[in-house]
C-alpha cells in the first residue's frame, strides 16, 4: 500500500486519477513489424507500450532477488498504477497478491504468471467481444462519445469489419457539427465500400438518421451505423439530440438503436473510466469501444473499466488503418500484453 499511500499524501505530487507515472514508457515507440502480421501478432505489436509498462517492469524486478518482500510489493503496486489500473483495481490486485504470498507466489519469478492469471480472471467476468445478439436486420448501432475519442474513425473501421463478414452496411453521417466529419466519414465509406447517407454541414442530425433509416430498409442492409457529434454527458442539448435520433430510428425499425456504443480514448486512461461512468448515468450504453491502445502505456485502464462498470468492451482500436479495430477478447488481450504465446491457443478470429 505504500505507493498509493504516498500518492494520497501528496509526496509524489501525482493525482491518482490522472497519473502520469508512465510518461517515460509513453515515449517509447511500438515496433512496427516489417511484414503484415496476423491479427494476434498485430494486436501484440500494437500493445507494446502497455506491455512494457507492466510486463517488462515486472520482469526487471526479478533478477538477483530471491523473495517477494515489502519493497517489491510497493514496486508492483507502482507498476500497476503506472499502467493505469486505477486505485480500486490496483488495490484489489494487491490484495490478491498478498493473499497468495507463500502459496502461488513463492519467488519473484512467480509474479508474471500470477498477474497474468489474476488480471485475466478480473476481465473475464462480463461477456465481451463481438457477441452482438442476432436480430432482424437492419441492426442499428449508435456511436457516441466525446470530441476526438475516435468515433468517426471507428465507424469506418466497423463498416469495414462488417463488410468483410459479407454484411451490407449503411453509414449515417449524423455528426453534422464538426465541419470535416462528413468528408472524413465519406473517405472511410469509400475505403470500406459502405453506403453513406449525408446532409450538409450544420443539418439536423435526426434528419440524416431518418434518411439513413429509409435507405437501410430499402437497400435491405444488415447494419446501419450512425456516427454522431462529440458531446459531453453534461451538454443537455446534445444529449437531447441523441434522444431525438433514437426516436427517429425506432419509428421505422423496431427496438432501434439496438446498440449504443460509447467510444473512449484509451490514451486518457482513468479519465476514460470516469467519462464512461458519467455517460452511463444518462445513456443506455450497451458497449464500449476503447481506441488508440496502440499509442498508450495506459492500456491497463481497460481492466478497471470492465471490472468496475460491468459493461462489455466490444472492440478495441489499435491504429489508424481499416484493419485496426479488433473485437475485444479478454484472453487475447492479456496474452498480447504478457507475451505468453506467440500464437494464441484458439485461432478463430485472431490470426
Ligand atoms: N493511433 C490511433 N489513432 C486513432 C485510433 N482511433 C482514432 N484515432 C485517431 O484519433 C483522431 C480522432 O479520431 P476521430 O475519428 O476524428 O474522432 P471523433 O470522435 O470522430 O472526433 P469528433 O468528431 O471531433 O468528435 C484521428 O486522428 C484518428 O486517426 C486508434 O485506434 N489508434
Amino acid at each position: 500500500m505504500a505507493f498509493l499511500k504516498k500518492i494520497f499524501s501528496g509526496k509524489t505530487g501525482t493525482d491518482p486519477e490522472e497519473s502520469n507515472v508512465s510518461a517515460e514508457a509513453a515515449s517509447m515507440t511500438p515496433a512496427e513489424p516489417a511484414v503484415k502480421p496476423g491479427m494476434f501478432q498485430r494486436l501484440k505489436s500494437r500493445l507494446t507500450r502497455t506491455s512494457s509498462t507492466i510486463v517488462d517492469r515486472i520482469e526487471n524486478l526479478v533478477p538477483g532477488r530471491t523473495e517477494i518482500d515489502d519493497e517489491m510489493l510497493d514496486e508492483i503496486e507502482e507498476i500497476l498504477f503506472a499502467a493505469d489500473l486505477g486505485v480500486k483495481t490496483t488495490t484489489e490486485v494487491m490484495d490478491r497478491v498478498r493473499t497468495n504470498l507463500g502459496r502461488r507466489l513463492k519467488v519473484p519469478a512467480d509474479l508474471r504468471p500470477f498477474l497474468r492469471d489474476e488480471l485475466l480472471s478480473m476481465i473475464s467476468v462480463t461477456g465481451s467481444g463481438d457477441d452482438t445478439e442476432v436480430r432482424q436486420p437492419p441492426e442499428v448501432i449508435l456511436i457516441i462519445g466525446v470530441n476526438g475519442s475516435g468515433k468517426t474513425t471507428t465507424t469506418g473501421k466497423l463498416a469495414y469489419n462488417y463488410i468483410k463478414q459479407g454484411k451490407k452496411v449503411v453509414l449515417a453521417a449524423a455528426d453534422t457539427f464538426r465541419a470535416a466529419a462528413i468528408e472524413q466519414l465519406q473517405m472511410w465509406a469509400e475505403r470500406s465500400k459502405a453506403h453513406l447517407i449525408k446532409h450538409q454541414h450544420g443539418a439536423d442530425p435526426s434528419a440524416v438518421a431518418y434518411d439513413a433509416t429509409k435507405s437501410a430498409l430499402s437497400r435491405e442492409a444488415d447494419i446501419l451505423i450512425i456516427d454522431t457529434a462529440g458531446r459531453l454527458h453534461t451538454k443537455s442539448n446534445l444529449m437531447d439530440e441523441l434522444g431525438k435520433i433514437a426516436r427517429v430510428v425506432s419509428r421505422d425499425i423496431h427496438g432501434a438503436p439496438h446498440e449504443t456504443w460509447l467510444v473512449l480514448d484509451g490514451t486518457s486512461g482513468q479519465n476514460a473510466l470516469n467519462q464512461a461512468r458519467q455517460f452511463l448515468q444518462t445513456v443506455n450504453i450497451t458497449g464500449f469501444i476503447l481506441t488508440k491502445l496502440d499509442s498508450t502505456s495506459k492500456g491497463g485502464a481497460i481492466i478497471s473499466i470492465i471490472r468496475e462498470l460491468k459493461v462489455p468492451v466490444k472492440y478495441i482500436g489499435i491504429g489508424e488503418d481499416l484493419e485496426d479495430l479488433q473485437p475485444f477478447d479478454a484472453e487475447r488481450f492479456i496474452d498480447a500484453i504478457f507475451g505468453e504465446n506467440d500464437q494464441p491457443s484458439q485461432e478463430s478470429k485472431y490470426v
